[in-house]
């Protein structure tokens, strides 16, 4: 039936294969442990804190990426990529909040953002990002980056405001942050430029940009680990 669909509408979208082909890594990032833990309200607290300063580092380290992003975009010649700017610019205004939301929320949960000692999987993860942003790695790549960091959290935290779903209360704003439809809109946004260039890319290029999904996905899955009580 889903193949008959297929056939009918045309072929499947580069992002859509890769979903498929790695599957179990993307499961592996959007439902861990962690994120199961929040949705059924399990979640331990100083886990939960833990989570809260180091993210900070990391949007810290995701905004100079994501402006890099841009950078590239601006250097687009093509007509739609006049659209990608306004997407990406709407966020690094949205990165503003989140930084602001972690300060607000810090304060609520009695953390101080101020001399946290990042762990090793984040400043591996923001390696990654740093040299994600390097003039040389092509606009397909950095884009198709762009979209899946955002795509991890916007899938896991919307899987804890499902129905069935038990967070505690003091907890429903975290996942609202990124689980909310707006997030859930700029994400698509964010795929439709990233479709559209590895649509365009070589097979080289492409190769590239399914590394760094992949990539990607790890270092979420080990941010996560990272997160939980107990991780050495
Ligand atoms: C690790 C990580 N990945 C993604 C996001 C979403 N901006 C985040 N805040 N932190």
């Amino acid at each position: 039936m889903e193949r008959k669909k297929e056939e009918e509408v045309g072929k499947v979208s580069v992002i859509e294969t890769w979903l498929r082909k790695h599957r179990l890594v993307y499961i592996g990032a959007t439902r861990h442990p962690f994120i199961h833990s929040i949705r059924d309200g399990t979640v331990d607290l100083s886990s939960f804190k833990l989570w809260l300063e180091q993210d900070y580092i990391f949007v810290r380290a995701f905004i100079p990426f994501v402006a890099s992003v841009l950078i590239k975009a601006s250097k687009e010649s093509s007509a739609d990529a006049c659209d990608d700017l306004e997407v990406i610019l709407g966020g690094m205004v949205a990165l503003n909040d989140e930084l602001n939301w972690f300060k607000k929320e810090a304060s609520k949960w009695g953390v101080s953002l101020s001399n946290v000692t990042p762990k090793k999987a984040n400043l591996k993860y923001c390696r990654l990002l740093e040299r994600l942003a390097s003039p040389e790695v092509e606009y397909t790549v950095a884009a198709t980056a762009f979209w899946a960091i955002e795509t991890v959290y916007q899938d896991s935290f919307a899987h804890c405001l499902e129905e069935d779903s038990n967070v505690p209360e003091d907890l429903k704003e975290t996942c609202k942050r990124w689980g909310n439809d707006g997030f859930g809109q700029y994400c698509a946004a964010l795929q439709t430029i990233a479709e559209r260039c590895l649509e365009k890319s070589s097979e080289d290029e492409r190769k590239k940009a399914e590394v760094v999904f992949l990539d990607i996905l790890e270092n979420e899955v080990e941010f996560w680990n990272m997160s939980q009580k107990d991780h050495v």
